[in-house]
């Protein structure tokens, strides 16, 4: 189990990470000193909604005498809408949830987002737990980014709206599909080039293809919410420095979009963070061979690394809508060596056309 602490300007959470912690939700509450008074409203989908940690879950609220409901959304990246966010609202109310009450997110990131932003929205803001179940979620859970996406570009409406705990259950990485255990490796590995050179050659030398056991999963997994937790606590609402948690993401959203959400975030990240690799290279910010190291490492472990075939202009044009750019040129964050990422403002996007056409002549 593995406790850290994540210092924000609402005064700060805990990140827990234990196996089987969901069987115990309702003495986790209790122990956030959160009256058994209060309701509680776990929001999940309908594919989590139906496993055995969330049955375990709903039984822990009522053992300890919580006033509960679940709402289940349909699974994927579609519910992360400001539809289904309209469609939670009203059974909150009628369910007689106050500000003093409680929601839960249990799910992935997609519920961590929506959930979140339906906590920081209804009746102004009540209280919300992320109750992460998937290997991405390390990453989506920590930091208070909370929101849904637009038809224009993902993410586009949200808030920074910190979680009262972060309650992440270690057994549900054992039970992932293979392609979401992979999705969630490309953000670790995004946190390694980030942050954690250590965590990066760990990766290299013995790619994570699997979840391993829990004596090996948790000091890695604990290395990047580290290194997540230090860049957060550094700048919380990302005037600056938080905008190198977006490594890989300008192009990988854009991309992720242009694929109908076919790619999952991890996937479309993998070929975003091999893009600004090269984008790096081309501007004298990266050797050659780190950005062919970061390549490697994200293929090893199973990640897409080609470039979609696509039309530049309507890539181009979702890259347009990212919250980073200023007015005139584009603003990315590149890694400058294993270890590190810097940010630039002053992107042209024909310098990045050209990373693009060229990596799609290579393909
Ligand atoms: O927490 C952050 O900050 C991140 O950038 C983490 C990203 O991995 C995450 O996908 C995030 O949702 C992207 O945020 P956005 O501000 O680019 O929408
Ligand atoms: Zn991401």
């Amino acid at each position: 189990m593995s406790i850290l602490e994540v210092k924000s300007k609402s005064g700060g959470y805990r990140v827990v990470a234990e196996g089987n912690v969901l069987a115990t939700l309702g003495e986790q509450l209790s122990r956030l000193q959160i009256s058994r008074r209060t309701s509680v409203t776990v929001i999940t989908d309908e594919t989590v909604g139906a496993l055995p940690f969330a049955k375990d879950a709903a039984r822990s609220l009522e053992a300890a005498g919580y006033r509960y409901q679940i709402l289940e959304v349909p699974a994927g990246d579609h519910s992360k809408s400001l539809a289904t966010a309209s469609t939670l609202y009203p059974k909150l109310l009628a369910f007689g949830m106050r500000r003093s009450d409680l929601i839960v997110a249990l799910g992935g990131g997609v519920i961590g987002d929506l959930a979140g932003f339906v906590a920081a929205t209804y009746l102004r803001g009540i209280s919300f737990i992320q109750a992460p179940t998937t290997l991405l979620a390390h990453d989506s859970s920590i930091g208070g980014k909370v929101g849904v996406n637009l038809p224009e570009g993902k993410n586009l409406v949200g808030a920074f709206y910190p979680p009262r705990a972060v309650l992440y259950d270690l057994s549900a990485l054992a039970t992932l599909p293979a392609r979401q255990w992979t999705n969630g490796m490309a953000e670790v590995i995004k946190h390694g080039i980030i942050g954690d050179a250590r965590l990066f050659e760990r990766l290299e030398e013995k790619p994570l293809t699997v979840c391993p056991d829990a004596a090996t999963l948790e000091p890695i997994l604990t290395a990047a919410m580290k290194v997540k937790i230090d860049v957060v606590e550094s700048d919380e609402r990302e005037a600056n420095r938080r905008q190198v948690l977006n490594v890989g993401h300008t192009l990988g959203h854009a991309i992720e979009q242009r694929s109908h959400y076919g790619l999952g975030h991890g996937e479309a990240i993998s070929i975003g963070l091999v893009l600004e690799a090269k984008l790096a290279v081309a501007r004298g910010l990266l050797d050659e061979e780190t950005a062919v190291r970061i390549e490697r490492v994200l293929a090893s472990h199973g990640l897409p690394t080609q470039t979609p075939r696509d039309d530049w202009r309507e890539v181009a044009a979702l890259i347009d809508v990212d919250k980073k750019h200023g007015r005139a040129l584009w603003t990315f964050a590149l890694p400058t060596a294993i270890g590190d990422v810097v940010i630039v403002d002053d992107v042209s996007p024909d310098e990045v056309k050209a990373v693009y056409d060229r990596s799609l002549e290579e393909a």
